[in-house]
């Protein structure tokens, strides 16, 4: 897709950056953004989806993904979908009761998302994560792939954890930190958290009228944690949540903007660079994150030999280790995990996250991407070890 400047896509998508030439010091123009909308924007406040917003949502998401950004949303509203269609009371907030809500409410909300969507031409992609599915390597890059292969093909991921199983040990229990990880995951540029507050105050405005709100948090220190209280009545986690999320995704490398669901185009906005809600900038670049998670549990006796051609491939072209590549697998390893790749010479080269266990690539070693399926019975993709997943040394 035709990439256009920063400034015209800014122009292009914003009147009001256009009126003042606004796009402050910040990161690059996001090429990729997880947008994550809480409870308290859905319900405007009130006890049932208001599905007028869903429709501004719909609507921004349509205009920014035509300005060639790629978006994913993290949804909540599962369990007020549930209550609205039950008649439950939102004081009752007891576990198997939320479950058992976000299992009614859950298809219905992505029954709203897909009749609305499909207006702007959009089709949409439910993922359902739970903490578990993003700790687990070989489950994480299956998530990964997933969202990535949605995004190539243009559908729009809507994200949700997968309340139903996410007992107290294996999910994330709030969709703030459920959109870091994602946000991290596929490596987006941007988070951007919609709330029904346009940012981080210096006290809860609920309790202190006098509080103002914070523009910009440089350093995510514990003032800012200290500052930042519960949340409303149908809200999980409130302001706190939020900046453990901006923390994390900052530290992998996003931005992160938390801002008011209800501003008038306010993904566009945000993604044309006006100074909206409370910004965090990105603590890292997302390549330096990645590496970092890439080295930190490298498979020890892992010994991934390549041929000269795959060698000069990977070292100046920047290239993927395909199969083709690959003389010789030593060590026991799983799909997922990082292993060592080397030269006929025995110099390391590189390391890197495998697609493919073992016991398969042994297989599949010096066979063309196109034998791949035929020799394994299924295929992950034409790549050992994708570039974006490999660090070299
Ligand atoms: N320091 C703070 N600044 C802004 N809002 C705060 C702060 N501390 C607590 N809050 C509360 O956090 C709420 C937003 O979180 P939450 O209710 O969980 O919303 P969501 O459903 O969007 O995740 C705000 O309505 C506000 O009352
Ligand atoms: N997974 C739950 C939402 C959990 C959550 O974090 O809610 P919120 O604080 O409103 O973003 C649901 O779909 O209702």
């Amino acid at each position: 897709m035709q990439r256009l400047s920063a400034h015209t896509r800014a122009c292009a998508l914003s009147p009001l950056a256009r009126a003042s030439c606004l796009i402050p010091e910040r990161m690059a123009y996001p090429n990729r953004i997880v947008v994550k909308v809480g409870t308290n924007v859905l319900t405007a406040g009130a006890d049932k989806v208001h599905r007028p917003t869903i429709v501004a949502l719909a609507q921004q998401i349509a205009a920014v993904r035509s300005q060639g950004v790629e978006i994913v949303l993290v949804s909540s509203g599962a369990i007020a979908v549930g209550r609205e269609r039950l008649n439950f009371p939102a004081r009752r907030r007891d576990i198997p009761l939320k479950q058992m809500l976000a299992a009614v409410g859950q298809s219905r909300l992505m029954h709203l998302y897909e009749q609305i969507f499909e207006l702007y031409g959009i089709t949409v992609a439910q993922t359902l994560l739970t903490r578990g599915d993003l700790a687990d390597r070989n489950r994480y890059l299956n998530a990964r792939n997933t969202l990535l292969a949605c995004l190539m093909h243009n559908v729009l991921p809507i994200v949700n954890e997968n309340d139903v199983v996410a007992v107290s040990e294996i999910r994330v229990g709030d969709n703030d930190n459920l959109s870091a990880l994602v946000t991290n995951l596929v490596d987006a540029d941007l988070l951007l958290i919609l709330t029904d507050i346009d940012g981080l105050y210096t006290a809860d405005p609920r309790r202190d009228p006098s509080a103002t709100r914070i523009d910009l948090v440089p350093e995510i220190t514990e003032h800012i944690y200290a500052i930042a209280g519960g949340s409303n009545i149908r809200g999980t986690g409130g302001m706190l949540t939020k900046i453990q999320a901006a923390d994390l995704a900052t530290r992998s490398g996003a931005e992160v903007v938390i801002a008011r669901g209800a501003e008038r185009d306010v993904i566009a906005r945000v993604v044309a660079g006006e100074a909206i809600g409370t910004r965090f900038p990105a603590q890292a670049t997302n390549v330096e994150s990645r590496k970092r998670w890439i080295l930190a549990e490298t498979v020890r006796h892992s010994r991934v030999v390549v041929d000269e051609g795959a060698a000069r491939a990977l070292m100046t072209g920047g290239k993927s280790l395909l199969p083709a590549g690959v003389v010789a697998v030593e060590g026991d390893f799983a799909r997922g995990q990082t292993v060592r790749i080397y030269a006929t010479d025995g110099r390391e080269i590189a390391r890197g996250i495998t697609q493919y266990a073992a016991v398969d690539l042994r297989r599949i070693r010096g066979l063309q991407s196109s034998q791949i399926a035929e020799t394994l019975g299924f295929d992950y993709g034409p790549e050992a070890v994708h570039r974006d997943d490999m660090v070299l040394l």
